[in-house]
């Protein structure tokens, strides 16, 4: 039987031809053209019909849209804030030279010239004694006529006297070091010209995208290293703003706080804030600090804005943004220039972030201080080993001693050596890898292993800022002051009506900022410090002045799981529940809960005092003996455990649980091996507050309780 044919004309074009996106693929290998290059070829052969009258009557593709004469906007695309195309001047010279040569030449001919940059030839600077043409801008009277005026120098002196008197001072005053016409004797002696490593950060490209972000921003954040804050501070990139966008906030987070101790950072805060709001940052997934307050903050500005973040290489801007997100969200790494372009992020329906990569002003800096910095990569250094003198003078010996376990050395040779041997880096003949190892030390500097810091201005605690209220937010006084003197400036100038407007809005804008300010409130007492500061660097700090009624831990961990919550809402991405609690409890379980939270918050209450105790002895990050806290714990494991078993005995759980949880209680003194069973029992377990408290669940809506299985099941079917 014959099949019936299909009448109707088909949309698929069967045909193999090389100019039909509908052909099939693979006849060609993997050198055909895909649909989306044949489509572009199609269009740029296409031609225009028309009718004999000259009648349009098959317009060229993506002109029939719209009808003739109708205005049309062109869509605004990314791609313009693309680079342009740009030519070296060596290139630009080479293909100049060339040119002329061959133009003389009058055996050759230059073809295609309308092809050719051929402008480029034309438009060099004039020779100095080329006609001048003077006629072209003074009339020929005023010039050479009988009437012509003679042009004068303006002289700032009236009389002779006057004159040589200015050239004495100015004699005086001559410095050879800053007369850049000064022709010297060359000495052979020339300074190396510095490695391109060293310039990162610096290039054109890099600039224009910081450009990008700041005119694409309301809100500018610079993100600042806290053990070294003014050396990862651009001051430039502040003056441009203040000077040509006066209208955009510019706020700084000291990020990597959990790197130096409590007091420094603190400091920091009240110095940088005479500046410009800061606030205190640890950029983390698991245990952030400032991300709640960042978020408060940015949802004050109380319309759509953009935040950019910019700030030198490696300050952990992406890191910042990954914490505010609570997701990775930027590639962030321990190297350098790991953010290569500006990058868009939704944290809600009114707020968009911006990363930047990192940039770096030009500065006096030596190749030294910008290895310690942190902007070059270690891998790329030539010769690591000349930074590491350095990095033994600006950390404490102390530090060293514990972090690579060298009780003493003589020179950075001496120390290179030293670890060499110790950690069994070695060439061939048994000789000590200084380059590796030099690369290891400076590695673990710019991670954070080695503690440091810059110390703030104002001393080791001196009276005057004892008395300086730490925890007020920005006052902006500088920043006020500058705007008041402008301001003033302008008034007295006779500014006209728009102006005056101009006016108005900054200041309501400084208003507005100040207010927003005065809402958010930091306690630097939770940053989880890390590094293990000798005493003398754990300088005394007010306890009461950092504990805020107004802001207190449980508020504040509120807020974070509100703006997680309000996040994933707005965003409207499914996110990965990991709450793994099992089904809905029955009552005898829910009292039994009851209690055995009772009992680990009064432990909680008493190790709190002890902590308030402990605090009380004034120090900025507290170190609890190891024997002490190896007891609390122990004991509060074992009430713990001793509860669970109540627990148990009413609950029907799985069999491997209970098989665990039926051995007799331990006994008071455990040994390492039934401890860590112990914290393995205690961590199973994950009904309850405290789970929530202490993990970084993404979902934390502590109602919604959904039964294992149908995790499973989700699960099954992603
Ligand atoms: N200890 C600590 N390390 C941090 C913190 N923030 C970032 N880091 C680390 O610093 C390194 C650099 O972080 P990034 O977020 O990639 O820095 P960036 O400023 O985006 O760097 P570029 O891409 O070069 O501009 C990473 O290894 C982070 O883990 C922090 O608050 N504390």
């Amino acid at each position: 039987m014959v099949k019936p044919k299909f009448k109707g004309k088909s949309s698929i074009n069967p045909s193999n031809s090389s100019s039909n996106p509908d052909r099939v693929k693979g006849a060609g290998g993997n050198n055909m053209r895909d649909r989306a290059t044949i489509k572009r070829l199609n269009m740029y052969r296409q031609k225009q019909r028309c009718n004999s009258r000259g009648k349009v009557i098959k317009p060229l593709q993506y002109q029939n849209t719209v009808a003739s004469g109708t205005v049309a906007r062109v869509e605004p695309n990314i791609k313009w804030f693309a680079n342009t195309r740009v030519i070296k001047q060596s290139s630009l010279q080479k293909f100049q030279e060339e040119m002329n040569a061959v133009k003389k030449d009058p055996y050759r001919v230059v073809m295609r010239q309308t092809k050719l940059p051929m402008s480029l030839l034309h438009d060099r600077i004039k020779a100095h004694n080329s006609k001048v043409h003077i006629l072209d801008t003074e009339t020929f009277e005023t010039t050479f006529g009988p009437k012509a005026q003679r042009k004068r120098p303006i002289l700032s002196v009236g009389e002779l006297k006057d004159f040589a008197e200015q050239a004495e001072v100015s004699a005086q005053s001559y410095s050879a070091d800053k007369d850049r016409d000064l022709v010297s004797e060359d000495s052979g002696v020339k300074e190396e010209a510095r490695e391109e490593i060293f310039k990162k950060g610096q290039s054109k490209r890099i600039w224009g995208e910081l450009y990008k972000v700041i005119d694409s921003s309301d809100v500018i954040i610079q993100v600042l290293d806290a053990r070294d804050p003014m050396g990862t501070r651009s001051q430039s990139i502040e003056s441009y703003l203040k000077k040509e966008k006066p209208w955009k906030h510019l706020i700084f987070v000291l990020n990597k706080c959990d790197l130096i101790p409590t007091w420094v950072t603190k400091r920091w805060v009240a110095v940088l804030s005479q500046e410009h709001p800061t606030l205190a940052f640890h950029a983390s997934l698991t245990n952030s600090f400032g991300k709640g307050s960042l978020i408060q903050l940015l949802r004050q500005f109380g319309k759509q804005i953009s935040v950019g973040f910019i700030g030198y290489p490696n300050v952990g801007k992406s890191s910042v943004i990954n914490t505010l997100r609570s997701k990775k969200v930027c590639n962030v790494a321990p190297l350098a220039g790991e953010t290569k372009v500006w990058q868009y992020i939704t944290l809600m329906r009114r707020i968009f972030l911006i990363d930047c990569p990192g940039v770096v002003y030009p500065s006096d800096d030596s190749e030294t201080d910008i290895v310690l910095k942190g902007v070059v990569q270690v891998e790329k250094i030539r010769n690591p080993e000349d930074h590491i003198g350095a990095v033994l003078e600006r950390a404490k010996a102390e530090y060293i001693q514990k972090t690579y376990r060298i009780p003493s050395w003589s020179s950075a040779e001496d120390f290179l050596e030293k670890l060499a041997f110790r950690t069994g880096k070695l060439l061939k003949g048994g000789e000590p890898d200084l380059s590796t190892v030099s690369k290891m030390v400076l590695n673990d500097w710019q991670r954070g292993r080695i503690p440091f810091f810059v110390k703030p201005p104002g001393g080791e605690m001196d009276e005057e800022n004892k008395a300086q209220p730490m925890l007020e937010m920005p006052e902006m006084e500088t920043e006020k002051e500058e705007l008041g003197n402008r301001l003033e400036a302008q008034d007295v100038e006779g500014a006209s009506s728009s102006q005056l407007e101009d006016q108005k809005l900054l200041r309501q804008k400084m208003e507005e900022i100040q207010n927003i300010f005065s809402n958010v409130k930091q306690n630097f007492g939770k940053i989880n410090v890390a590094p293990e500061f000798s005493e003398e660097d754990l300088v005394p700090v007010e306890i009461p002045d950092i504990l805020d009624p107004s802001w207190s831990e449980d508020e504040q961990d509120e807020e974070n799981e509100e703006d997680e919550e309000k996040v994933e809402e707005q965003i409207g991405e499914q996110q990965e529940e990991e709450s793994t609690v099992s089904g809905s409890p029955t009552k005898a379980e829910k009292r039994s809960t009851r209690e055995v939270n009772e009992e680990i918050d009064e432990k909680i209450a008493k190790l709190k005092h002890f902590l308030d105790r402990a605090k009380s002895k004034h120090f900025s990050a507290i170190r609890i003996p190891k024997g002490l806290s190896e007891k609390v714990f122990n004991e509060t494991i074992a009430k713990q455990n001793g509860a669970k078993n109540e627990q148990q005995k009413a609950v029907n759980v799985g069999k491997k649980r209970k098989a665990l949880e039926d051995e007799p209680a331990p006994p008071s003194k455990l040994t390492s091996k039934e401890k860590r069973r112990l914290e393995r029992a205690q961590k199973v377990k994950k009904v309850g507050v405290r789970y929530y408290e202490t993990h970084n669940v993404k979902n934390k809506n502590k109602n919604r309780k959904m039964p294992t299985d149908g995790k499973k099941a989700k699960r099954a079917k992603r």
